[in-house]
């Protein structure tokens, strides 16, 4: 057993409090063993001014800390599964994924509450492409902003920015304990997930069979096949984060079965592919190509197409 683990995180309260919890996992299993915590900043947190979208490329949030783990400067680094490419650069695997509890959407909304009590018209800040189509898809006549930044400064834009309502991801504003400020959790009818939603990744180096069996523990077998599901159909779709799609995998405890449904939608939600499968667990990386496979024949593909050739 090494006597001795670094974890290298990102400097936003959210990433700092992830890589805290899951050295406090570490540490509270582990009591004898070192758990030091490294700082680092990666593209994705020095570019605050440009809508995502537009910034374009995979793992932004996670490249500089992947470098620093393949030349052994940590051992391994903690994310959000959500801001996870497809997959990961050669080298690296997922060592575990932690147990997913809030996987949707909240709406903060301190003078209207919910999405159908918003007026017509309504300014609503997100800067996800995902959240954005399935706005837009319930109700059309939204005005959607932009919005960019970390949690905290996203709140204080709800205020600045004169905006009705705005819309993040249930999960970050409880680890921050902020989730006095949810109005509505948005039911998935209307607003599917981003792939990972929810769980926390812990990344460590392929070849390093010591750390990766120490963090063996930290894996929520259930979360970790449904997400893999998830990520299955993400790299069949083939997008970074960054593109419309929702979906949301789980094992369902009565019959043990993984359940997953996804959604394709144009920016403006005016076209969408919705779809569902389900089988074994033991399956889920052919139930997400399957599933991903069907949707692209089935008008995701010219949804995406269309997508990619676009230039605003
Ligand atoms: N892209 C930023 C990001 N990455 C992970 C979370 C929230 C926590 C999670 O989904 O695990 C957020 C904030 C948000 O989308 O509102």
């Amino acid at each position: 057993m090494k006597q001795k683990l670094v974890i290298g995180t990102r400097g936003s309260k959210l990433a700092l409090w992830q890589a805290d919890h899951v050295a406090a996992c570490l540490r509270r299993h582990y009591p004898s063993v070192a758990i030091e915590l490294k700082n680092m900043v990666t593209t994705g947190d020095k570019i605050l001014d440009v809508p995502l979208a537009k910034i374009g490329g995979k793992g932004l949030f996670t490249k500089e800390l992947e470098v620093a783990m393949l030349s052994g400067e940590i051992d391994l680094a903690v994310h959000s599964l959500k801001d996870m490419p497809a997959e990961l650069p050669d080298g690296l695997i997922l060592a575990a994924v932690t147990e997913r509890v809030d996987p949707g959407d909240a709406l903060i909304s301190p003078q209207y509450k919910t999405l159908d009590k918003l007026p017509a018209g309504a300014r609503v800040g997100t800067s996800s492409l995902r959240r954005r189509a399935q706005l837009l898809h319930a109700r059309p006549d939204l005005t959607i902003v932009d919005l960019r930044g970390n949690l905290d400064t996203r709140l204080k834009k709800l205020t600045t920015e004169n905006l009705d309502a705005i819309m993040l991801a249930t999960a970050g504003l409880k680890r921050l304990g902020w989730d006095k400020h949810i109005t509505q959790i948005l039911p998935q009818a209307i607003c599917l997930p981003a792939v990972g939603q929810g769980a926390l990744a812990i990344e460590a180096r392929a070849n390093d069979a010591e750390t990766l069996s120490m963090l063996a523990f930290l894996n929520h077998e259930p979360t970790y096949r449904a997400t893999l599901a998830e990520r299955s159909f993400l790299a069949e779709v083939e997008g970074g984060c960054q593109i419309p799609i929702g979906v949301y995998a789980q094992i369902d405890t009565e019959d043990g079965q993984l359940k997953m449904t996804a959604v394709i939608m144009s920016p403006d939600g005016q076209k969408a592919v919705r779809d569902s499968i389900q089988g074994d667990p033991a399956q889920a990386v052919a139930l997400g190509h399957t599933l991903a496979g069907r949707m692209l024949d089935h008008g995701g593909r010219e949804i995406l197409a269309k997508l990619f050739t676009q230039e605003d």
